[in-house]
């Protein structure tokens, strides 16, 4: 704790412990919207690499790649980020070449994360590499790891990886039981790192930025600048606060989230949006319920007393559960057969059946459904691919109006949504929409996101570029 005080304690910041949730970062001073918090640099991380996506291990980026030619596990995109990565690849490297071809496809990345993790303590342990105040193993050695209350399934399957870990780094002294447990302080420790769209790319551990505790209300961000993390203030926090940020998708109900925290994080969250007083029946009924049959009514349905249908709470009609199990199975049998046997590239088809998806959940969900919102953010996805800019605004239009309802108002998904909506307006030449939009995702992503990436210097290009074009059709009006 005092190793770890001394790290952040310049920075405005101090670690405490609370009897409820453990050690956690509180604010010595205030910090403000759009404030750094906190950055660090990865302990460790690898990218997603995957039978179909591959991605550099230095810079994550996924063009240009090419395999390392010994172990033939990992990728490079040049030799800066070959030569970057080299001290401690070099270890890793002659470890993977001693394995058999098929041996080197069970290296997945979490593998290799762990594998890397104790490379890592090697090297620094041998002063190959240096140990900077942020970047010691004491800190991953001081993670939670929440061993105890694994389930038998997930000992097992912890116990195989480590096994497998062992197979691959082949250290007589390597103590089995640590990597198991080191598995279970990855799954509530480490972070996905994403790019400034958010769209995953690796994964890394970041032991001071893993103090921060989790609330469905956060008061911070977390975002990724490259392999950087920095954490940002989306709020005023006082000082003497506790820092918190997201650990899941906020936008289900409390049931869903609840459930999701304690699947993963084993802790049941008490923030100001878990134990809030309004019903949690009616809110997961809304999110992730049934609407009533009647088109123009807007109300929520509940299970009837002898569990034989739902009932809707604004008009009183029933729907049975047989419709609503029909329907169920029409939507389960398109998303898990037909979808998954369309030919790549087949985007008219997966339209289709995105579509046909949309039509039944708009027939069984509820108006402010998630998954309703789900199959439409897939659907803008495919139309932008396929260049089909005004269904897509529409789409994107609807996605904004679901995001409103699930996100609180600086939410980088929404200032993503905002930025994407406005390049397509931007694109179909509505240059007034496409300010408005472009100025609604800067207010937010500047906060979320900082001003400095290359990512919001070309948010900002694009505005200014949307202003000038619409003061010169305004000129050439008035002309
Ligand atoms: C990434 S760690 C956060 C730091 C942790 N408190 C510690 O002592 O190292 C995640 C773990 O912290 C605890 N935690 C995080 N947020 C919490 C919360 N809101 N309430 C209770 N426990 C929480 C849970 O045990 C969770 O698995």
């Amino acid at each position: 704790m005092e190793e770890l005080q001394n790290v952040v304690g310049d920075g405005g910041l101090a670690v405490s412990n609370l009897p409820e949730k453990g050690r956690c970062l509180l604010t010595t001073k205030n910090f403000y919207p759009g404030e750094v918090i906190l950055r660090q640099e990865p302990y460790v991380c690898v990218p997603n690499n995957s039978s179909t996506v591959s991605r550099c291990d230095g810079c994550f980026a996924s063009e240009s790649l090419k395999k390392c030619s010994a172990c033939q596990v990992v990728w490079y995109c040049g030799s800066t980020c070959q030569k970057s990565e080299w001290k401690l690849h070099r270890l890793e490297c002659n470890a993977l070449s001693r394995l058999e071809k098929e041996k080197r496809k069970a290296v997945t990345p979490s593998i290799r994360l762990m594998v890397r993790l104790y490379l890592s303590r090697k090297l620094q342990n041998e002063m190959f590499i240096p140990t900077s105040v942020t970047d010691s193993y004491n800190f991953v050695e001081a993670l939670v790891s929440h061993l105890k209350d694994l389930d038998e399934k997930q000992l097992v399957l912890y116990a195989q990886m480590a096994n497998l870990v062992h197979f691959i780094l082949q250290w007589p002294e390597i103590n089995l039981k640590e990597i198991a447990e080191n598995f279970s302080k990855l799954a509530c420790n480490a972070h996905t790192i994403c790019d400034c769209e958010l769209r995953p790319l690796g994964t890394g551990l970041y032991p001071v930025v893993s103090i921060i505790n989790h609330s469905c209300m956060p008061n911070a961000v977390l975002t990724f600048e490259g392999k950087s993390s920095v954490v940002r203030a989306v709020e005023h926090i006082p000082e003497g606060a506790e820092v918190s940020i997201a650990y899941i998708d906020t936008a289900g109900s409390t049931m869903t989230r609840q459930k999701a925290l304690k699947e993963q994080y084993f802790f049941t969250c008490t923030c100001p949006r878990c134990i809030k007083v309004y019903d949690d029946i009616q809110e997961s009924a809304i999110l992730e319920g049934y609407r009533c049959k009647d088109d123009r009514c807007n109300g929520f349905l509940l299970r009837d007393s002898e569990d034989k249908g739902f009932i809707c709470q604004t008009c009183g009609l029933r729907r049975s559960k047989e419709e609503v199990k029909r329907i169920v199975c029409e939507i389960t049998a398109i998303s898990d057969k037909k979808l998954k046997s369309t030919s790549p590239g087949n985007h008219e088809e997966v339209i289709s059946l995105y579509k046909m998806i949309e039509k039944l959940q708009m027939e069984l969900c509820h108006p402010s459904s998630i998954s309703l919102m789900r199959t439409q953010e897939e659907l803008l996805k495919i139309l932008m691919e396929l260049g089909d800019w005004r269904e897509a605004l529409a789409y994107c239009r609807l996605t904004i109006t679901g995001y409103q309802r699930v996100y609180p108002e600086l939410h980088p998904l929404l200032g993503l949504q905002y930025y994407t909506c406005g390049k397509i307006e931007w694109l179909l030449g509505y240059t007034e929409d496409a300010i408005k939009s472009l100025t609604r995702a800067v207010d937010i992503l500047r906060i979320t996101h900082g001003t400095n990436s290359p990512f919001m210097k070309e948010l900002m290009m694009k505005l200014d570029e949307a202003h000038a074009e619409a003061s010169y059709n305004l000129s050439s009006k008035d002309e």
